[in-house]
């Protein structure tokens, strides 16, 4: 294919429309990183380690990801990852996962490898469930990648409900053993990451079973497959469930057992125990064994929030690149981002993936807080933190999910191309809505604790409100929202607490007519999950204003201030009927805010590439350079676009040939007869 173009772009140096507008930025990118990333020296790391990885070719892409087959999408990221472990030691520090997950996700990308959940899921239960001469026994091996882990619990007739998993654990007196069963093929586990070919352990989750009496979900280590040859244990069916939305370069998988049987010593047991004889001993929570899931939840803000802000900083890019239409000025064409509806595209979601990342910092470090008190025998915490990561697990990966969608939108037709890269990260990060507790169960988690609270507020028991829920009790006061940050909490809460009371209140009257408390409860539940959201968005939005509150550096926060501002606009106009409903906003108000929004809009187009620019994600991680930097395509930090989607078609197997069989075999005879 040989063609020759009169309009080429320019190669060396970059776009000049991008350097304009890095040009235009108030603050520093690297300063804001630091914000973003929680520390100089974690921001700088990200950089060094981006730096190293780019110069060892052997971990880039070989070819563009879109355009393999599943087995060897399968192969690259095994390739990558196993690569990758040969100079993990020497590019990172081992013992930090934030450093792990950055290095991880720069190399392979979002289709997954064998190893993704080895670390996010299999070690982690080991660590929190397992007694110390269980991680003597599995956990360094586990480290060192000796054996490869995942972590089977969903199955394929239940996943949410887990106290109605069917896989059982039955103690043999006789043997000392437990002796795993899928009785039903409803039972098979199903969906476990990188259980189906690559695993050969699993943390199992299990109904244990002790002289016919089932004490619920417990957590097994269970070999799967020789460690030699890979083949699957005798008394062991696994295998791979086949293609998904998303995440095609990993092997999520199915699990079944025929009586397999496993020791004593392999129920985790840090917590809980079987005892030789039978006897079961308590966790010091019911709940205890659901630990892992609180703690995957606690990471999924901040997670979430750099997904979408890597399909950000494509739009963003492209968007000031991409020059399309006319305003004042006839004899340029404008960049699309200077359109007012692209900034309203945009420019929310930025505000809503810092927001993510500020708050996921907050729940890591409370989880990390109730991991140390579990450690100690303290459960109290549980509770509260599993009702907070519930609603920010459902309400992130949400709007992330919406976050993103807008931003392919904003790329136009190129968005639609896998080229730009957003399809993927899309699929992957809308999976989030699912896994780890599909949202709505999850919303109607903390729906429950919602309504204890506002039982207890009734009756007349502030006091007892933790400090996330004490605005259930707060006064109605009306607010002005000209006087900044506080005013628009105050609306918010006000917001907040009138659903969760709505909502327990028509729960409670369901009950009095007669309606059983679970059918109430159902009758109730749309009305639940709202109360559940706007909790979760006033959350979300306190720890925003927190953060900025912190910055010291003055040019740091002034544009921070900027993006809260259109947070807080935006989120207030989203629920605001909820506000006008009882009059609490008047429609003045209502029209100060929408003004407040769109001079948001405006103070911030001209930070808006550097705003993208500072979460440093480099081109590798944003699949936008390929083969050693010869494709590079949508987020490309140069900004040199469209002759590199050229380079992207001109390598796709369809144009390796002129003709293709398609048109030998059936198009060319059909329109030969058609000439007859
Ligand atoms: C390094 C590499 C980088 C690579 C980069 C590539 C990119 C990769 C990116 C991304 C990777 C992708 C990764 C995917 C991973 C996915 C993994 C999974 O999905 S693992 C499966 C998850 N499964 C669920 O989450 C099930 C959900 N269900 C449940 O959790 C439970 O069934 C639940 C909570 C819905 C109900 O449980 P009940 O039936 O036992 O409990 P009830 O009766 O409802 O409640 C009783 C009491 O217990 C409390 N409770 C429930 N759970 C609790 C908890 N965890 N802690 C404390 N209390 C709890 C409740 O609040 C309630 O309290 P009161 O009675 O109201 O006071
Ligand atoms: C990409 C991906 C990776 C995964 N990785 C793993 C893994 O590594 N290990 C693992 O064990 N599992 C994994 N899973 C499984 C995942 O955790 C479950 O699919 C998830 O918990 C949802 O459960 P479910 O499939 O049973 O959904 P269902 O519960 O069947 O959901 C179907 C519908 O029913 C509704 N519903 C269900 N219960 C209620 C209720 N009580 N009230 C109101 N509505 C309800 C839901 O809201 C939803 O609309 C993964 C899933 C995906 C998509």
């Amino acid at each position: 294919m040989t063609m020759v173009f009169l309009n080429k772009e320019i190669r060396d140096g970059d776009n000049p429309d991008l350097t304009e507008e890095r040009k235009t930025a108030t603050f520093d990118t690297n300063k804001m990183a630091e914000v973003i990333y929680g520390s100089e020296k974690l921001a700088r790391r990200r950089r060094e380690i981006s730096q190293a990885v780019s110069l060892i070719p052997e971990l880039a892409d070989s070819k563009p990801l879109p355009f393999l087959s599943r087995n060897e999408k399968i192969l690259e990221s095994t390739r990558k990852v196993t690569a990758l472990n040969e100079h993990l030691p020497r590019l990172i520090n081992m013992n930090d996962e934030d450093e792990a997950w950055h290095i991880h996700s720069e190399v392979i990308g979002f289709e997954g490898n064998p190893l993704a959940l080895h670390h996010s899921l299999f070690i982690p239960p080991l660590v929190i469930q397992g007694s110390d001469e269980q991680h003597e026994k599995w956990l360094g091996r586990a480290k060192r990648r000796e054996i490869i882990g995942c972590y089977a619990q969903t199955e394929l007739g239940h996943g949410s409900n887990i106290r109605k998993l069917e896989t059982t654990a039955t103690y043999s007196l006789s043997t000392q053993e437990f002796i795993l069963h899928t009785p039903t093929i409803n039972a098979l586990k199903w969906w476990p990451g990188a259980l189906g070919k690559s695993s050969n352990h699993a943390v199992v989750v299990a109904s244990l079973i002790i002289k016919e009496q089932n004490y619920g979900p417990h957590l097994f280590m269970v070999q799967i497959r020789d460690e030699q040859s890979h083949e699957p244990l005798p008394g062991i069916a696994v295998g791979d469930i086949g293609p998904k939305m998303a995440f095609n370069g990993a092997d999520n998988g199915f699990l079944g057992f025929n009586n397999f049987r496993i020791p004593r010593g392999n129920l985790l047991n840090r917590h809980c125990n079987v005892e030789v004889d039978g006897t079961y001993v308590r966790p010091p929570h019911d709940k205890m064994n659901y630990a892992g899931m609180i703690r995957v939840r606690s990471r999924m803000a901040a997670e979430q929030g750099t997904f979408m802000a890597q399909a950000l900083t494509i739009a963003v890019r492209y968007s000031a690149v991409r020059r399309q239409g006319f305003l004042e000025n006839k004899s340029q064409e404008v960049k699309v981002l200077d359109y007012q509806t692209q900034q309203h595209r945009l420019f929310p979601a930025i505000a809503r993936s810092y927001a993510f990342i500020f708050c996921g910092f907050e729940t890591i470090q409370k989880y990390e807080t109730l991991q140390n008190e579990m450690n100690s025998g303290n459960v109290s915490l549980m509770a509260d933190l599993h009702a907070l990561t519930s609603g920010i697990k459902s309400v992130v990966t949400y709007q992330t999910g919406e976050g993103i969608e807008q931003a392919r939108m904003a790329c136009g037709g190129h968005g639609y191309s896998m080229a730009s890269y957003i399809s993927e990260i899309y699929g992957c990060a809308i999976g989030g809505c699912t896994y780890e507790g599909e949202n709505m169960v999850m919303l109607l988690q903390l729906a429950r604790y919602l309504v204890k609270s506002v039982e207890l507020a009734m009756r007349g028991k502030p006091g007892d409100l933790g400090p996330m829920v004490a605005y259930l009790a707060y006064p109605d006061i009306k607010v002005d929202l000209v006087t900044g940050p506080e005013a628009y909490v105050k609306m918010f809460q006000h917001i907040s607490k009138r659903q969760s009371i709505k909502a327990t209140e028509k729960f409670h009257r369901k009950m009095e007519s007669g309606v059983s408390r679970d059918e109430a409860w159902n009758q109730c539940a749309v009305e639940l999950t709202r109360a559940s959201r706007l909790h979760t968005r006033l959350y979300i939005i306190e720890t925003f204003i927190r953060r900025v509150d912190s910055i010291e550096d003055l040019s740091i926060k002034m544009v921070l201030t900027d993006l809260m501002n259109l947070h807080l606009n935006y989120e207030l106009l989203d629920v605001a009927s909820y506000a006008l409903e009882d009059g609490f906003m008047s429609s003045t108000q209502m029209g100060f805010i929408k003004n407040q929004l769109y001079s948001s809009l405006e103070k911030i187009r001209p930070n808006a590439v550097s705003l993208v620019d500072s979460f440093q994600f480099s081109d590798l991680q944003l699949r936008s350079n390929l083969l050693n930097f010869l494709f590079q395509v949508l987020g490309r930090r140069d900004g040199h676009v469209y002759q590199n989607l050229f380079e992207w078609a001109k390598s796709s197997p369809l144009n390796q040939t002129e003709v293709l069989p398609s048109v030998t075999q059936y198009l060319k005879p059909m329109m030969e007869k058609a000439k007859l």
